[in-house]
């Protein structure tokens, strides 16, 4: 998985069913716009507010309308449910599985070490280990990385820490190995390709796929001052559609932009309408 992923909203209806159909159009609506791969079932996709049953039919409509790879997102606290939700996601036509850390209860190093192990060993599809300390309280170590990233079914990363410390030390670890290390910061989207990063997995890019497509591609042709100049231009949108105002405030965003990201799913409840003219302002500004 290289270039720019977004981890698609699920749209769901007014009373909160998955609305299929706008899901459909929102692969379209993101591929048209310059996205290089999908990641169903992210954070930003709500998935932590969908049943097991819901998430794998979210997986296998995006595998069936999607024309670029698909990084499906598989992780639960537990590893059964893990190994099950992967299982689903190769038989859907998922390409690789995103592994979020195992949350809620504390594990150490060696656990979180083995508990990936034990997944890319039997794991169908390639596994990408999951970082995002700001939901789960887990910080990956860079040397339990280290440790699997020789892992032949361990295909890469997501560090959506926003810590560039922690990226350039991942980086500079796994330099060598076949391994995609994803940033999962738009703030810092230009930053960490500067640092080595093969692409980026981003709420921004449910909402302005052109412009971190264009981050990318001024990385690609050599022009970091370019990158990071275009960086600056959606910092502020990138900080109201995750920190700021979160999936409400994003799937406001991309409605604003005509998007079909439909409504959030409780206990998410819609933005204000401070926070929905603060949005579509700096959707404007796009
Ligand atoms: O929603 C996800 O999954 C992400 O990786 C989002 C990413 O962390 C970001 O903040 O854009």
């Amino acid at each position: 998985m290289q270039g720019i992923g977004p981890p698609l909203v699920t749209p769901f209806t007014a009373d909160g069913a998955v609305d299929e159909s706008a899901l459909r159009d929102l692969v379209g609506w993101v591929e048209a716009r310059g996205v290089d791969f999908l990641v169903p079932c992210g954070s930003n996709s709500e998935a932590e507010l969908m049943t097991a049953d819901e998430r794998a039919r979210v997986v296998e409509v995006v595998a069936d309308e999607a024309s670029v790879p698909v990084l499906a997102g598989t992780g639960s606290p537990g590893f059964e449910e893990t190994r099950r939700a992967t299982a689903d996601a190769a038989d859907a036509g998922a390409d690789a599985a995103l592994v979020v850390t195992p949350f809620y209860y504390s594990h150490d190093d060696a656990t979180l070490e083995a508990y990936y192990r034990d997944l890319a060993d039997e794991a169908e599809i390639p596994i990408y280990l999951y970082s995002v300390p700001a939901y789960t309280d887990v910080k990956l170590s860079p040397a339990v990385v280290d440790e699997l990233a020789t892992h032949p079914n361990v295909a890469g990363m997501k560090d959506s820490s926003g810590d560039v410390t922690t990226f350039v030390r991942e980086r500079r670890l796994t330099r060598d190995a076949d391994f995609d290390l994803l940033v999962g910061a738009g703030g810092v989207l230009s930053h960490a390709l500067a640092s080595g990063a093969d692409g980026g997995v981003l709420a921004l890019a449910n909402v302005a796929p052109e412009a971190a497509a264009e981050i990318y591609e001024a990385h690609v042709d050599g022009d970091a001052d370019g990158a990071r100049e275009l960086n600056e231009t959606v910092v502020e949108l990138n900080h109201a559609v995750t920190a700021g105002h979160g999936v409400p405030g994003l799937k406001a965003a991309m409605r604003a932009r005509g998007a079909p990201a439909g409504h959030p799913r409780r206990p998410f409840r819609p933005v204000s309408d401070d926070a929905r003219a603060e949005l579509e302002a700096l959707v404007d500004a796009l």
